[in-house]
């Protein structure tokens, strides 16, 4: 993301899976992971997930790209991801720190317009203010043109998925800033779903 100045050198990372629910999933994935410039990050895909490791801009610009590229397909598309940042037990391996943070795919993908539901959790570790840091970003993302919800476990999130993603990737470097040892994040996003919106399944 190219608005923040990213102060931070530690080392970022996503690990995150796409499930497109439409018969040709292995074209969306497969295709959305060719579209988006991965070069400013390590990467590693398997059968489960995607591994991006380096600087938090481009952790961020790289997973809002994929979820895009593949949401606008117009298949009903489930992302989840867990992104971490500061891990205490990290080792300095299997990373790509980029010597900026310039971004490589805002500008095709910023002009996507995709409504998306979102639920994240933000877990800030090693630090006694934790639900103060909590609230503070929930309330933070109120900034970002989205609608802000509480539920159990996790707050919700509904709205353009450009404008999400870019409040997520700011909650993350104000809690660096702020000085969190270790800040966890978990994020579930849904495009296209043929569900109701915030409707319960069971209703
Ligand atoms: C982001 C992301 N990375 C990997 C997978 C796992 N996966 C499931 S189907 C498929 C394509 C055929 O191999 C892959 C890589 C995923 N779902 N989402």
């Amino acid at each position: 993301m190219g608005n923040f100045v990213c102060l931070s050198n530690r080392i970022a990372g996503c690990r995150f899976s796409i499930h497109p629910m439409r018969d040709d999933f292995i074209d969306i994935i497969t295709t959305a992971l060719k579209e988006v410039d991965t070069s400013k990050v390590w990467v590693q895909t398997d059968d489960v997930s995607t591994l991006v490791r380096g600087r938090i801009a481009h952790i961020f610009d790289v997973t809002k790209a994929l979820y895009l590229h593949a949401a606008k397909t117009g298949a009903h598309v489930a992302f989840e991801a867990t992104y971490s940042v500061g891990c205490p037990g990290d080792t300095a391996g299997d990373v790509f720190m980029a010597e900026d943070d310039v971004v490589l795919n805002k500008e095709t993908v910023d002009s996507i317009k995709q409504e998306t539901s979102t639920k994240f959790a933000l877990y800030p570790l090693g630090g006694g203010q934790y639900m103060d840091q909590i609230y503070a970003q929930i309330e933070a993302m109120k900034d970002h043109g989205v609608e802000v919800s509480g539920t159990h476990y996790a707050t919700r999130l509904d709205g353009e998925a450009v404008n999400i993603f870019n409040g997520l990737e700011k909650v993350f470097i104000d809690m660096e800033e702020s000085g969190s040892s270790h800040t966890v994040m978990t994020v579930s996003m849904s495009a296209n779903s043929p569900s109701t919106k915030g409707g319960k399944a069971n209703e």
